[in-house]
């Protein structure tokens, strides 16, 4: 295994410790909550009594083959915990996510959490947020309208493509990958994204997280922020 590998693993292996029975737990998507799914999957097999609601339809899958029992969002009304990954991040706790696609579901869950835990390898920290390209999930038929109010904003943005064929999130939208540079102010940024007509949701993700736990060499870092 690579040491980012098991720096993913380390950081979701101690965020994992944070459950207790009976909460409701929200699990993140990509290749960092991918290890939090798998422990929690061991521990729901060994008796713990959670209940749990993906961020995305590949988490869901996921959870289903663990044996996670799952709720739908819309029984909810608060959900207790949240460990999910970031594409970036900074120690004071804004996030850049979204590189998987699941940033609409994953902001609507962390927004319901009383306490998100963020996992992440060494690679992901950063002291200015934006070499990472901010996605931005759009609508469609709005996607060149968007492009172009975004270059107005000093936001270079490509309509992302897996595989030749154009990136479908989980809700059917489109995916602009945008560089904005390394952003000074992030909060100005993503108060101009709120207000874009077209914009369903944006991966700066500036006021949801609890504490960030990351994986370095051995270890495990944590970085406390409260939730305002
Ligand atoms: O849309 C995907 C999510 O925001 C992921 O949590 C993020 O991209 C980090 O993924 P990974 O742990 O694979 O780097």
């Amino acid at each position: 295994m690579s040491t980012q590998s098991q720096e993913k693993e380390l950081a979701a292996k101690a965020a994992v410790q944070f459950i207790t029975n009976h909460q409701i737990v929200g699990l993140g998507t990509g290749s960092t909550a991918y290890y939090a799914i798998m422990e929690i999957g061991r521990l729901v097999r060994n008796g713990m009594n959670i209940k749990a609601i993906p961020t995305s339809k590949h988490t869901q899958r996921l959870a289903m083959e663990q044996g996670i029992p799952l709720v739908e969002i819309a029984a909810l009304s608060a959900i207790d915990l949240t460990i999910d990954g970031a594409d970036e991040f900074t120690a004071e706790g804004l996030l850049i996510k979204g590189g998987g696609g699941a940033l609409l579901h994953e902001k609507i869950i962390a927004s319901l959490s009383k306490t998100n835990i963020i996992i992440a390898d060494s690679s992901k920290r950063v002291d200015k947020l934006g070499q990472f390209r901010v996605p931005i999930e759009v609508i469609p038929m709005a996607c060149g309208m968007v492009l172009n109010k975004l270059r107005a904003l000093a936001g270079r943005g490509t309509l992302r493509q897996t595989n030749g064929t154009t990136f479908c999130t989980d809700e059917g939208n489109y995916i602009l990958d945008v560089d904005f540079g390394l952003i000074d102010d992030p909060c100005a940024l993503a108060q101009e994204l709120d207000g874009l007509v077209g914009v369903v949701e944006h991966g700066l993700f500036l006021n949801t997280t609890t504490t960030i736990l990351m994986g370095q060499g051995d270890s495990v870092l944590r970085f406390d922020r409260q939730k305002k």
